[in-house]
């Protein structure tokens, strides 16, 4: 803690500006410009009277300047901060005091990067605050790690303070870290490729004192960034037992280098930016406190503009998570994610392998995507020690993991990493990885740990994860263990394929599934045929994109995938079950099979070009076997209508020679060919469209309503008398003139209805009875 005596004190006050709240629990004084600030007390018994009415009378009388107006009553007074001008400040007295200048030429490279940085690799401007914040919060980070062990005898106040004046375009920053000496200041500035940080970790490992991991890194070119926004650039710092100095450059060849006393303050650095005309913006107050908290919301150390404190949301991902409460995470959710809507998992996760990360990730409970409007935000913050490198930095993860919310925070990164160049960073890309995989394993843990818990999240989400086994190859087994599905051992609660691997029966290599969203139809699939009475498990995967992730990938753990549409033969084979014969149960003739099978395969090219006496059908007449499972044409189908053709070429059609369509389709064809070839037609639109593979919806309709006339004709025949065909009338030439008593008309009818049909009621009963008797 500072100690002044009231003389001291009251020497700054009489020289400066006084800031003074009663409600605040330090008082600055700055000076006059309000440029940069000159002392910073804590209430400290010396300076009690200053927050007092003594006091103030007390300074009233000391100062004998100009005095506070309180006439307007004391309680006012005591809620507003006061500003008091108490001297005119003479240059001398104001300016810091410059001795042994020297000028020094930057090194050729420091010219060359100088204009690099300014040319290419920030593309954003205001980024320069971003690195002179960061420089803020190492130096305080290094002092405060002095302060823990006690190699410092200084005052313990850590802090940012931020001052601008946008009349002269002035932009300040004070910290009141560990400060720099001239050889440092000279070293630091005047040369790059050197990391301070480095450096000081090296001296203190000298010393042997354990480290806070927080200050190390990589840095690289930082400060240079402020000549980007800058005219010139006035570096003042103070570091314990080392006098003042101060560095001056306009960022062209040369800089100046002076020991400076009448600093205004006992530690720390203070940088004066003259800004450039076109980046006036940046002192303005407004515009920086909107960049100040973009940047550095998460700083640790307080950062006050123009006396105003700015963040106030700390760090919680570098806090150890015994001490933060579910509040607090439940309040940074709502911060990063922007919503109120409750997370369902979270992670708190600090490694220093394969880099250095801590993260904090949230696992949302829904998303913006269901409906198809919306696509989610990438609410995922990079940070390197706590400072902010890109907001929705979608880089970070793989664009399937876009509903993940949160903050990562890589040391390893080095600040000045552009934009541009995210991609291309090997470093970004270890990033992602170890991010990605960390993810995955968590939703895995969850998994095990609350099953229906991650159903329902599962729900919600199975498609992000899908799309990732598209894209994912490398995570495609973590991928795998989080997908659910329904099965024929489990057709209410969603397994995994582990679950289902533990469900194989010993001499089972493959993975069988079918495509189908309804449960009860795909239990009753003629393709389940072969299953009925075996215990062989089969998955039913509800969506076509299912059965695309796993013709992706092929396998898992080593195991393929089979889909039961495939041919029977291998089912069978699969099954261990023994060759049947297809024609034991065959109620077609032995000998009409073969032409009856051609007749069938050119009525029905290029569709099908293959006709097989199906062994596995039961109950259906026919099922239809392509290359392409029918769920996976069906998507095709959808993806591009224009091949939808060709997705139907090439087929096998499986016929149940005992069944009664196909027994009777073998005889009409010999009497009627032309009908034949009709109800062969319609019998595969039906197939078609219980295989959910569209089919033409007008030759459809055309068939089935030719179907449906013949058949009508066919059964009215002989009836009495024969209704008049082709009975074609026009809607709009119909006219029915209403009689003007259509109440009674109507009446009347009703009751004719409802005599004939209780005539009908007796008759039924009658002849019922009769029959009844004659038994
Ligand atoms: N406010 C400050 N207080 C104390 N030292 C500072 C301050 N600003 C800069 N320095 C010193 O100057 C050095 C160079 O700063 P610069 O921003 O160019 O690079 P860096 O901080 O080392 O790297 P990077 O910006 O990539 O993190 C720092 O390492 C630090 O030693």
């Amino acid at each position: 803690m500072h100690k002044y005596t009231i003389e001291h004190s009251l020497l700054l006050l009489r020289k400066n500006t006084l800031r003074l709240s009663r409600s605040s629990r330090a008082f600055h004084i700055i000076n006059k410009n309000q440029t940069q600030l000159v002392q910073r007390f804590i209430k400290t018994p010396q300076l009690m009277f200053l927050n007092s009415n003594i006091s103030y009378e007390y300074i009233n009388v000391n100062l004998g300047q100009r005095q506070f107006s309180n006439s307007e009553g004391q309680k006012k007074e005591e809620e507003q901060p006061i500003e008091v001008v108490i001297d005119e400040l003479t240059k001398e007295e104001s300016e810091p005091i410059l001795k042994d200048s020297e000028k020094m030429e930057f090194k050729a490279e420091t010219k060359k990067l100088l204009d690099i940085v300014a040319k290419s690799i920030y593309t954003d401007k205001e980024v320069f605050l971003r690195e002179l914040l960061s420089n803020c919060s190492d130096a305080l980070e290094k002092q405060r790690f002095k302060q823990v062990s006690g190699s410092s005898q200084g005052g313990n106040d850590l802090y940012i303070n931020i001052t601008t004046n946008s009349k002269d375009r002035e932009l300040v920053l004070f910290d009141s870290g560990i400060g720099m000496s001239r050889e440092e200041i000279m070293d630091n500035l005047g040369t790059i490729a050197k990391s301070g940080s480095q450096a000081f970790l090296k001296e203190m490992k000298d010393k042997d004192v354990s480290l806070n991991d927080s200050i190390i890194g990589q840095f690289g070119v930082g400060f240079y960034s402020t000549f980007i926004v800058s005219d010139s650039v006035e570096v003042y710092s103070k570091a314990e037992g080392h006098n003042g100095v101060r560095w001056v450059s306009d960022g062209s060849g040369e800089y100046e280098i002076s020991n400076a006393d009448n600093l205004g303050f006992e530690r720390g650095t203070r940088i004066v930016l003259k800004l450039r005309q076109d980046c006036r913006e940046f002192s303005t107050e407004n515009e920086l406190e909107k960049i100040i908290k973009k940047f550095s919301q998460f700083i640790s150390y307080p950062i006050k503009l123009n006396g105003q404190m700015l963040n106030n949301l700390q760090a919680i991902w570098y806090r150890d998570k015994r001490e933060i409460t579910t509040d607090e995470y439940e309040r940074f959710y709502e911060s990063v994610a922007k919503t109120k809507i409750p997370y369902k998992y979270l992670l708190h996760y600090s490694t220093d392998v394969p880099l250095s990360i801590k993260a904090l990730i949230y696992i949302p409970s829904t998303h913006n995507e269901k409906y198809g409007i919306q696509n989610e935000t990438q609410d995922i913050n990079l940070y390197s020690r706590k400072i902010l490198i890109k907001q929705n930095c979608s880089e970070l993860l793989p664009n399937y993991l876009r509903f993940i919310k949160g903050v990562v925070d890589c040391e390893d990164l080095p600040l000045n990493i552009s934009r541009e160049t995210y991609q291309d960073s090997s470093l970004m890309n270890k990033l992602r990885n170890a991010m990605t995989r960390r993810i995955l394993k968590l939703l895995e843990e969850e998994a095990r740990k609350d099953k229906p818990k991650y159903n329902k999240w599962y729900e919600e989400f199975n498609n992000f994860l899908k799309e990732g086994l598209t894209s994912d190859t490398e995570n495609s087994e973590a991928l795998f263990k989080l997908l659910r599905f329904n099965a024929n051992f489990s057709k209410k609660e969603l397994v995994s394929l582990d679950e289902y691997i533990e469900k194989m029966k010993p001499s089972q290599d493959k993975i069988f599934f079918i495509v189908n969203p309804q449960i009860e139809s795909a239990m009753n699939s003629p393709y389940m045929e072969p299953f009925k009475g075996t215990d062989f498990p089969v998955l039913i995967l509800s969506n076509n994109i299912d059965e695309i992730c796993f013709q992706q990938s092929g396998n898992y753990k080593g195991k393929s995938f089979v889909n039961v549409e495939t041919s029977y033969e291998e089912i069978q084979k699969d099954l261990g079950k023994k060759e049947e014969s297809s024609h034991a149960l065959s109620k077609i003739p032995e000998d009409e099979i073969a032409p009856f099978s051609l007749w069938l395969k050119n009525e029905l090219q290029p569709q099908i070009t293959k006709i097989s006496l199906s062994k596995r059908l039961k109950d259906a007449p026919a099922v239809i076997v392509g290359q392409q499972s029918s769920s996976m044409r069906m998507m095709m189908q959808m993806m591009d209508p224009s091949a939808a053709n060709e997705g139907l070429k090439d087929q096998t059609l499986e016929i149940n020679a005992s069944h009664p369509i196909i027994v009777n389709l073998n005889y009409l064809r010999k009497h009627d060919a032309k009908l034949a070839s009709l109800a062969t037609h319609t019998l595969i639109d039906n197939i078609n469209l219980l295989n959910g593979t569209p089919a033409d919806v007008l030759k459809l309709k055309d068939r089935s309503f030719e179907m449906l006339e013949k058949f009508l004709d066919h059964n009215l025949e002989g009836l009495d008398p024969k209704p008049q065909r082709k009975l074609k009338a026009k809607s709009q030439d119909l006219e029915i003139e209403l009689p003007e008593d259509i109440d009674s008309v109507l009446k009347k009818s009703h009751e004719d209805l409802k005599e004939k049909k209780s005539d009908k009621i007796v008759r039924e009963h009658v002849v019922g009875s009769e029959n009844n008797k004659n038994q």
